[in-house]
């Protein structure tokens, strides 16, 4: 059992350096196995749990992978695919396990999936995937426990999501690929990591067009082939190391090309923290107190559903009423109980949570009950009196790379412990 104990007061200051983005990576790797000749080569990647699970299941399937840790770089070699079951003992430790599938399916004909992971935030259901390969020939057998995809070759279809789904539409996209003639995915998400996706596929021979408008179209073509790619930044990450500077009054510089905060960066501003871009590095600081906010969640561009737990521990640290509004995952509220055994006053009202600043945080046993949460009370801890232990830190791991080591660089009293319970 991974925990994380973290003794709070110290202002982070430094420079922190953006890993690449889990949420792009794990498509990615559900990508190489498209490509039936040659060797994959990602760089940029996290070292993060969901990677060492995305590197098993690949293995499990019969692709041969290195993953080189230091240089941050995996090699995957699918030539050879030879199992067509995503094995629940590796499949339901991670969501993106779900973007094995198109991959199995072009190159196997079947893909049987025994479970799917990832945070538990409510129902998170599949529907659009299913639908999606469906339209597109296939033919899915949704039983009780396995979920059996079957199609010996796929036939370009205009595809409507109902919402902008994320993983949805970048498996539709590789399931498009490789299918015969054009597709057209109708709502598809904008977020930057599936146009960091669309334009792998690209460069290994996909024709796509469309991406970031909502209207995605592909042609078919008859094969993809291995390519080199970069990772781009995490926002997510990026977002977090924000907000450790904002709450303990630090200042950081974040390096990772190209970063882009978007709507983060404008709430962070509202509450009083200061960003400049200096060229390729983005700085934060914050000397003031912060001003409460009010956040609804949104697919991109609105403001990343995965970063409002982070956002509620910073709204518990300023002085006044904050409002979140959560639109997309109906259970991402467990955070709230958590942050009250340490001293804040939230109150959840559906969909809705109010949170009322600043009360002082001290340091107290909690529990990370999804990857965000996690990283929320991490955030909690830092600006905590005393010293806070969170357990299930291995949640926290899924998605941030060695997270103690860099917060430690950056002046943190924090340290990763492996506990026998
Ligand atoms: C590995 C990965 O990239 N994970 C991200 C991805 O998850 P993921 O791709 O699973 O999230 P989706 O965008 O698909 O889901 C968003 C909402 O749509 C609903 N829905 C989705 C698909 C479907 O077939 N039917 C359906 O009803 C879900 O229940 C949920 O309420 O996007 C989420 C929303 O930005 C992020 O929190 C996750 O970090
Ligand atoms: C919900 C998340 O991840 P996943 O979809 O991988 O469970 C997340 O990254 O916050």
């Amino acid at each position: 059992m991974v925990r994380y104990r973290v003794r709070g007061g110290n202002a982070l200051r430094g420079t922190a350096f953006i890993q690449g983005a889990k949420n792009a990576v794990l498509p990615m790797i559900g990508a190489a196995l498209l490509a039936a000749r040659g060797r994959t080569v990602l760089r940029n990647v996290p070292i993060i749990e969901d990677v060492r699970r995305a590197v098993e299941l690949a293995e499990a399937v019969g692709a041969y992978v290195e993953l080189h840790e230091s240089e941050r770089t995996l090699v995957i070699d699918a030539s050879r695919l030879t199992s067509a079951v995503l094995p629940a003992e590796i499949a339901r430790r991670f969501r993106g396990s779900v973007l094995f599938t198109p991959a199995l399916l072009h190159r196997l004909g079947e893909a049987i999936i025994e479970g799917i992971g990832g945070c538990n935030l409510g129902s998170r259901n599949l529907d659009f995937h299913y639908l999606g390969y469906k339209r597109l020939g296939a033919l899915v057998d949704e039983g009780e426990t396995v979920i059996h995809v079957k199609a010996s070759g796929l036939t370009g279809a205009t595809l409507y999501l109902d919402t902008p789904s994320h993983t949805g539409t970048e498996n539709l996209i590789m399931a498009a690929a490789l299918a015969k003639g054009t597709t057209v995915i109708e709502n598809a998400a904008l977020e930057p990591e599936v146009l960091d996706v669309i334009d792998m596929l690209t460069k290994m021979g996909a024709r796509i067009s469309g991406g970031g408008t909502g209207f995605i179209t592909v042609e078919g073509v008859e094969e993809l082939h291995a390519v080199e790619h970069t990772v781009m930044p995490d926002r997510l990450d990026a977002g977090v190391f924000a907000m450790a500077a904002a709450i303990t009054g630090g200042e950081l510089s974040l390096v990772g090309t190209g970063l882009d905060l978007g709507v983060v960066r404008y709430k962070l501003e509202q509450m009083g923290v200061e960003f400049a871009r200096q060229g390729a590095v983005l700085h934060v600081r914050c000397e003031g107190p912060l001003r409460p906010i009010n956040i609804i969640t949104d697919t991109y561009p609105g403001f990343a559903t995965d970063l409002q737990s982070p956002m509620m521990t910073v709204a518990a640290l300023a002085d006044g009423t904050s409002y979140i509004h959560e639109r997309i995952f109906d259970g991402r509220f467990a955070l709230a109980g958590e942050l009250n055994k340490m001293g804040a006053n939230v109150e959840v009202e559906g969909s809705r949570a109010i949170v009322r600043g600043r009360t002082p945080l001290i340091g107290t046993q909690v529990t990370a009950h999804d990857l965000r949460s996690g990283i929320a009370l991490v955030l909690a801890g830092l600006a905590a009196e005393g010293e806070t232990h969170i357990d299930s830190g291995y949640l926290i791991d899924r998605g941030h790379a060695h997270l103690a080591a860099r917060m430690r660089a950056l002046g943190a009293d924090i340290t990763r412990e492996i506990s026998e319970r």
